[in-house]
Parts: C-alpha cells; sequence; structure tokens
C-alpha cells in the first residue's frame, strides 16, 4: 500500500542520501537499476526527499537520476533531489536529472568554512557571490531549491549568517545545515541551529523556509546531533539508510526515526516513514551495495532484538516491555529472537524446545539444562538442530537401522576426495561403498547414500570443535529434509575425526527419517557390495 504523505508544522521531513552520500561509501557503487529499486522501496518506506545522485558526476549518474524521476517521482510520491556543486554546468544538470519528477529539486551548495573557502581559494566576499549566482539560477529551474554552506560545523557563525540569508533572498526554499566532518557536539549543534533560526533574515519561524541539518558519524554523534537540531527547530533530516555515507557515515535513518517515534514526548513531531518497511530496507541496500550491517546496529542489526542472557529472556518471555522498547514488528521483524547460548536459562531453554514440539518439565528439564550448558559453554550459538540432536540423545535415541562400522577416506589437492564406508544394518547385514564428492564430507555421505537409499536435502551442516587443543573433539549437527520439503530430521555425532563425527550425525538423521518412513525404504537394492550375501561388486558414486 502507498504511503500518504501528510505535512504540519510538527512534520519532520525524512531526507534520504544513500543513493548520493551513501553512494560515497568506499566500495558501494551501485548499478542504475539497484538504484532504482533502492529508490522504490525508499518510497515505499515513506521518505519525503530521495536524494538520487549527484548527476554531473558521470553520464551514468545523470541517467540513474533521470530514471528515478520519471519512475519513482510520481504525483503522490517523494521529491526528487539532485546535487550540484555552485557551478553553472552541476546546476544545469541536475535540473536535466530531476525535472521530470512530480516535485523535482536541485540541491546546491558551497564550503563556507575557512578550510573550505580555502579549498576554493575564494574569500568570503566570493563566497557570497557564488551562493547568490548559484540558488538564482537554480532557482530560475526550480521552484524547490536547497542550499547547503558545507562545513557550516566549522564556519564562523556570523558569516554562516550572511551565507544562509544570501540564499534565501535568491529563493532557497530549504536551508540545510552540514556538519561536514562530524565535528560537533549535540549541545554546540543544538544552540547553532537555534541561533540561525532566529537571527537569519527572512527565514525565521513563519517564513516557510525549512531548516535541514545533515550530519556526519566521525565521533559516532550523528545520531545525537541530528536529534538535538529536531529539538532546536530543524524540520528536515538527511539521512542513510544503515548510516552509510562518506568515511564513518551519515545519520542513520533508522535510528532517528525510530528515535522520534518512541520517544515521542521527548520531541513532540511525526514523520511519515512507515517504519514496518526499515528490515527490508536495510537488508536491501547492504546487499546490493555489499556492507554488511554491523550486528549489534541499533534498529536493524541482527542483534538489535535478540536477548541471550537467562534473566533477559526470562524477562522477554513474562512481558516483552521488560527489555524491549520497540516492538521487533514496527521495524518489521515477525519476532524478537532468543538467543540459546551459555548465558541463557530454563526458561528459554524450556519455551525453545516447546516450539520445536518437545514439552519438558521438571527433572527432565533439568537432565537437558545441563547438558545444553555444556554444549553452550563449548559452542557461541546452540541452534535448533543441536537441541533436537541433544534431545534426541537424551530422550529419544534413534532406532539405529544403519551403524557406521568403518570409514576410510582420501583428500586433499592430488586426485578426487573419495570415501570407503562399511555399514551394517540391523539385520546383521554389511554394505560396502565408496563415494565421490567435492570434499571428504560430501564423498562420504554419497557413499551413505549409495546404501541407504533414502532421498533426502542436506538443508544444514555444522561442525565446531567441543575441546580445546589439536585433539579436540569435533560435534557436528545436520539437518536433512524430505524431498517434497515437508519434514526435516535433526542429526547429531562427536569424533575426534571430524569426517568420522559428520558420517555419525548424518546416519542419525538417515535413521530418523527411516523410522519415520516405515521399514519398507531400508532394503538397499543389487547394487551394494552386501557383505553379509557375498556381494562382490562395490559402486562409486559422483
Ligand atoms: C561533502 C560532500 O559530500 S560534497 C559531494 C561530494 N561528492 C562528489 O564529489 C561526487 C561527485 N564528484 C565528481 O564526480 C567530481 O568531483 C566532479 C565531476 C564533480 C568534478 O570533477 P573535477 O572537475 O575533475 O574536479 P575535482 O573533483 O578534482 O575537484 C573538485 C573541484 O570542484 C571545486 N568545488 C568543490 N566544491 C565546490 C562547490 N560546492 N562549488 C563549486 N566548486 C566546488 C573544487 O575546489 C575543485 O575545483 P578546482 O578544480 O578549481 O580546484
Ligand atoms: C553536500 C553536503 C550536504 C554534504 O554532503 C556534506 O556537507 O556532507
Amino acid at each position: 500500500m502507498a504511503v500518504k504523505r501528510t505535512y504540519d508544522e510538527n512534520t519532520v521531513v525524512i531526507f534520504d542520501t544513500t543513493l548520493r552520500d551513501g553512494e560515497q561509501s568506499p566500495g558501494a557503487t551501485l548499478s542504475s537499476a539497484e538504484k532504482l529499486e533502492i529508490a522504490r522501496q525508499l518510497s515505499r518506506l515513506g521518505v519525503d526527499v530521495i536524494e538520487a545522485g549527484f548527476p554531473a558526476a558521470s553520464p551514468d549518474d545523470l541517467k540513474a537520476v533521470q530514471r528515478i524521476a520519471q519512475e519513482v517521482g510520481t504525483e503522490d510520491g517523494p521529491t526528487i533531489a539532485g546535487l550540484a556543486r555552485a557551478v553553472e554546468g552541476d546546476i544545469r544538470t541536475a535540473w536535466e536529472g530531476v525535472k521530470d519528477a512530480a516535485h523535482p529539486r536541485i540541491h546546491t551548495f558551497l564550503g563556507t568554512s575557512p578550510s573550505h573557502l580555502r579549498m576554493l581559494r575564494i574569500d568570503e566576499e566570493e563566497g557570497l557571490q557564488r551562493i547568490r549566482k548559484a540558488v538564482t539560477l537554480a532557482k530560475s529551474l526550480c521552484d524547490d531549491v536547497e542550499f547547503s554552506p558545507m562545513d557550516a560545523g566549522r564556519t564562523d557563525m556570523e558569516f554562516l549568517i550572511k551565507a544562509c540569508a544570501v540564499a534565501v533572498e535568491c529563493g532557497a526554499t530549504t536551508l540545510n545545515i552540514p556538519d561536514t566532518v562530524g565535528y560537533v557536539t549535540p549541545k554546540e549543534w543544538a544552540e547553532k541551529i537555534e541561533q540561525l533560526i532566529q537571527e537569519t533574515p527572512g527565514a525565521g519561524p513563519g517564513s516557510g523556509v525549512i531548516w535541514s541539518v545533515h550530519c556526519h558519524n566521525d565521533l559516532g554523534m550523528a545520531t545525537a546531533n541530528t536529534l538535538a537540531a529536531v529539538q532546536s527547530g530543524a524540520r528536515q533530516v538527511e539521512v542513510t539508510i544503515n548510516g552509510i555515507g562518506e568515511r564513518a557515515g551519515n545519520t542513520s535513518m533508522e535510528e532517528v526515526v525510530m528515535a522520534l517515534h518512541t520517544r515521542k514526548s521527548a520531541y513532540d513531531v511525526r514523520t511519515n516513514v512507515d517504519t514496518t518497511q526499515f528490515m527490508k530496507t536495510s537488508r536491501m541496500v547492504s546487499n546490493y551495495m555489499g556492507m554488511p550491517v554491523q550486528p549489534n546496529k541499533a534498529i536493524v542489526g541482527a542483534n538489535a532484538f535478540a536477548h541471550e542472557s537467562g534473566i533477559h529472556q526470562d524477562g522477554v518471555l513474562k512481558d516483552a516491555e521488560t527489555f524491549e522498547i520497540m516492538t521487533p514488528e514496527s521495524v518489521g521483524l515477525h519476532t524478537s529472537r532468543l538467543v540459546l547460548g551459555k548465558h541463557s536459562g530454563r526458561h528459554a531453554l524450556k519455551v525453545r524446545l516447546a516450539e520445536l514440539g518437545y514439552n519438558v518439565d521438571g527433572d527432565a528439564l533439568n537432565q537437558v539444562f545441563s547438558r545444553f550448558k555444556v554444549l553452550a559453554d563449548a559452542k557461541k550459538n546452540v541452534t535448533d538442530a543441536d537441541l533436537e540432536a541433544l534431545m534426541t540423545d537424551e530422550f529419544h535415541k534413534p532406532q539405529e537401522f544403519y551403524r557406521l562400522d568403518d570409514i576410510q577416506v582420501t583428500c586433499g589437492t592430488m586426485g578426487m576426495p573419495t570415501a570407503t564406508i562399511r555399514l551394517s544394518n540391523n539385520k546383521g547385514e554389511t554394505f560396502i561403498q565408496a563415494g565421490v564428492g567435492t570434499g571428504p564430507v560430501d564423498a562420504s555421505y554419497r557413499a551413505v547414500d549409495l546404501v541407504a537409499k533414502v532421498p533426502n536435502t542436506l538443508i544444514e551442516y555444522s561442525v565446531h570443535s567441543v575441546t580445546e587443543g589439536i585433539d579436540a573433539l569435533g560435534e557436528v549437527t545436520v539437518r536433512i529434509g524430505e524431498p517434497n520439503g515437508n519434514r526435516t530430521f535433526g542429526g547429531y555425532g562427536a569424533d575426534s575425526d571430524v569426517i568420522v563425527a559428520s558420517v555419525k550425525a548424518y546416519m542419525a538423521a538417515l535413521n530418523r527419517m527411516i523410522a519415520s518412513l516405515g521399514n519398507e525404504s531400508i532394503q538397499p537394492e543389487g547394487d551394494a557390495a552386501t557383505l553379509g550375501t557375498h556381494s562382490e561388486k562395490t559402486d562409486v558414486a559422483e
């Protein structure tokens, strides 16, 4: 469903610059098709302005901005902005980029701090002239003009006010104040924005000019600075998904918006964002840009709604509010995750086991809990497959239709990995088979398959060492599924040889699957070397 954007004096305009400043992250270049896809998702998310690129940067950038303007910049869609230096060519190219949008914007900028004026090799007077020329030209092309005094965070206040006043006088409708190098503190920033709003001629309260901020995260203060500016009267924030951007990044949109929504009483403003789209948008940007999100990233990190320790898990199970200030659903996650690890307690273990279909209580719970703790000490996260293996080992040892007697594996860089196995079944028959695979585990599993002949798909395989040192015990858990995808079966195996552990785990899962299928599926056909029946044939599976 399309987002309906509405505005009043308490609306904070969300200006997304993922496709412009975000794309300035080293190595984060996007194709035009990816930019368009992200722009569509940003529109579904409900951002008010999409800065689609810097059209003068390259012909491809121009084309990408044009496509976004045409396809995403619809009447009820977001404003589409293009960035331009205070240079005639850039401004005209920016207009070429955005002019087909129903709501186009030209965003032009000029450095105003002493070091930026030096970079431009101009003095303050020349700076004001350039602002005048650039904004006047932009205004002659487009009604909606934004001006940014770059590096405002380090710009002298008196000159900053003059620069902003010239921009407004020439028709700028949004004044965006950038802390380009992430230098300011929240208190300084709040004071600066308040003073600018009060003292810039023609841009005070009621003038219709929107004050905006664009913060960088060099000292990790971008979100705090942006929120401080909102408290001082800024009504546009320039942000990116996952906080990506030049150097340490820009302000993270999800952090600012969730702070405004979650702490409504502190800020008393609103946005048009549909926050339930955050997870999806974050994953899309992360995947397309090849920039993983750190697990502890606020709002969208993998751990943001995960609870590992027993006291927290118990609290969340009793009442999510105990340790969650936002619901996972509000950002598009379906449920909070109880991560089972060494700090978990009985409550969480019991709930997870029940979710897996094992109802344990009392002594049985204590019994499984002590084994769980031993496993958790050796492993970072205890997965569902681990739990199933553990439960089975403890309470429901699978019926052994097949047992591994012996295995020999050859592998390495010379020749093909090959495994020869000897299995016996519950009727006392013995089978020998050989398999060739992409590696020793694959080869072993193929050899087992030749004997057992139970079609299945390997869904999960994990190996870790239970003890330390080179003689560590390797522990393997696997999960296999029926080919129709209906049911899955877990298996667990431990051995000082990880290949043996792998085969044990696979056979445990297979035995469980065979038990569920009935005995008819366990009869090996004539192509296995069946010692008990004196067959001479040995197959090699590839
Ligand atoms: C803080 C920010 O994020 S600002 C945006 C940064 N983003 C980008 O730079 C990405 C797109 N940029 C580009 O593709 C290129 O830099 C271009 C096409 C814009 C310009 O390329 P070139 O002409 O080769 O110049 P180059 O990038 O080497 O140097 C920048 C020039 O622009 C000048 N400049 C920088 N900012 C501005 C400005 N706001 N207005 C006018 N001129 C500016 C610099 O002083 C320098 O001029 P000089 O050549 O006279 O010394
Ligand atoms: C162009 C401006 C807004 C910018 O990106 C910055 O100053 O960081």
